[in-house]
């Protein structure tokens, strides 16, 4: 029977998920709003940890076990415009990986929502 494929198929699966990861980390690292707060940061952890939270948003078949965004997230003064500037980051994460717009903004509609629990916290 056909059905609608998953947000989780659209963006390529756990390949599609790591790829997108590995390239907002170089976005990341080129951003002057973002890069700072990722100084010190455990990348290793932090792309396995991301790529799960992907992953598990997009109804894909893994479980994120980190804390919740707002604990990850509390203390680091996250305002609007460094929110901002991780969305702008993923949409060219996701543009190197020639997710279709479409599909961009199913996931994006998923993670707006988490604003209120990162910002000013
Ligand atoms: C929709 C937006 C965002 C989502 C879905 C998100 C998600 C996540 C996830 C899943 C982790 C890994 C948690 C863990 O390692 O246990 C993480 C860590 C982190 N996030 Fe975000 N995040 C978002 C926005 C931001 C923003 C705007 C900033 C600041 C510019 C930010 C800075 C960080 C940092 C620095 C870490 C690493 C924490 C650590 O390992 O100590 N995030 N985020």
């Amino acid at each position: 029977p056909n059905r609608e494929p998953t947000l989780y198929e659209q963006l390529g699966g756990r390949d599609g998920i790591a790829a997108i990861t590995d390239h907002l980390l170089d976005a990341f690292a080129r951003d002057p709003r973002v890069a700072p707060t990722f100084d010190h940061v455990d990348i290793r952890r932090f792309r396995r940890y991301f790529a799960d939270y992907l992953c598990q948003t997009a109804d894909g078949p893994c479980r994120y076990t980190g804390d919740p965004m707002s604990e990850v997230h509390r203390g680091m003064h996250i305002d609007e415009a460094m929110f901002n500037a991780v969305v702008q980051d993923l949409i060219i994460a996701m543009d190197r990986e020639h997710v279709p717009v479409r599909v961009q903004n199913r996931l994006l509609a998923r993670l707006a929502p988490q604003r209120k629990d990162i910002i000013y916290h």
